[in-house]
């Protein structure tokens, strides 16, 4: 099966490298198309497929056509490829927000798969949800979720919707994440820490949190209560959170984040 990967940027080469590196794909079937001729030049020494630059050398000779652009360039691509596609041939989309019916509406196609993965995708550990239109058949959609296997956990939702809430769950989640690693090593740095010894404490503690919370039943309020000493530090700290309404405003970030989703789906 032929794969053309359209965009060759953080998600793009992740795909190809992770495709690659499971042998579901090999070079020969891996094809790239980059717009810019900078960013095709350093693809191409990876090593990781054929690097093309315009749609018309590599659309027609795919099983299997991955959108890993901006959602601010779909428009402009679906109009450019629109007269080089096969109708026939399955589309796969990972852009935030961009719908199933805007992409087979704007192409002309029926078969079209869209999935919201995220960067931990580089290493094997992404978590990707994703949906398909109809006309989508059984064998196509494994072929499809075998190779998003491969970057990581998947599910299927069966509510388009909710590509857009794992968007700002999931998807945009690593970053919350980071945000949060990085207040606080902000922390620890103005207690007196040097960046490393900030940045071993930090992560450190994120790695075993979250390995303690995988290999076991307990709650996240269970784990918090077992940390908490009556009248000790922990409580102090979770005070302050609550009275900063620190929890509100997590949420109110992925509500601004799915937000932002069904905007950029409106165009
Ligand atoms: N970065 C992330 O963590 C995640 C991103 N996504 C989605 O993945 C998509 C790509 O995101 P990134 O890889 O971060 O963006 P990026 O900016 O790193 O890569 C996009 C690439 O597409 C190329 N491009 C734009 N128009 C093109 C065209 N017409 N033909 C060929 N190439 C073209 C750009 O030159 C760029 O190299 C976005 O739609 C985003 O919503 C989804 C989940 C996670
Ligand atoms: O920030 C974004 O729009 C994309 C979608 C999820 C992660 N990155």
């Amino acid at each position: 099966m032929k794969i053309l990967i359209i965009g060759g940027g953080n998600m793009g080469l992740t795909y190809a490298q992770s495709f690659l590196r499971s042998h579901i794909a090999s070079k020969e079937d891996m094809m790239i198309l980059e717009k810019s001729p900078q960013k095709a030049a350093e693809l191409a020494k990876r090593d990781i497929g054929t690097v093309y630059g315009r749609a018309e050398d590599c659309i027609q000779q795919s099983d299997l056509v991955i959108f890993a652009v901006k959602p601010q360039d779909s428009s402009v691509l679906f109009e450019h490829i629109k007269p080089l596609i096969d109708p026939q041939q399955v589309f796969l989309s990972i852009m935030a927000g961009v719908k199933l019916s805007t992409i087979s509406g704007s192409l002309g196609a029926e078969k079209v798969i869209r999935a919201m993965p995220n960067l931990p995708a580089q290493i094997g550990m992404g978590m990707t949800a994703f949906t398909s239109s109809d006309a989508v058949t059984r064998i196509e959609l494994v072929m499809v979720q075998n190779l998003l296997n491969t970057t990581g956990k998947t599910v299927y939702v069966e509510k388009e919707e909710a590509i857009d809430a794992a968007t700002a769950i999931s998807g945009s989640g690593p970053a919350y994440v980071w945000f949060f690693m990085k207040s606080m090593m902000d922390a620890a740095r103005n207690m007196g820490f040097s960046y490393s010894e900030a940045e071993l404490l930090v992560s450190q503690t994120f790695r075993g949190a979250i390995e303690l919370f995988n290999k076991t039943d307990f709650t996240c309020e269970e784990w918090i209560e077992k940390v908490c000493s009556r009248g000790g530090t922990t409580e102090a700290a979770l005070a302050s959170y609550d009275k900063n309404l620190v929890r509100d405003d997590i949420i109110a970030g992925a509500q601004a984040a799915l937000d932002r989703a069904v905007e950029l789906g409106n165009g």
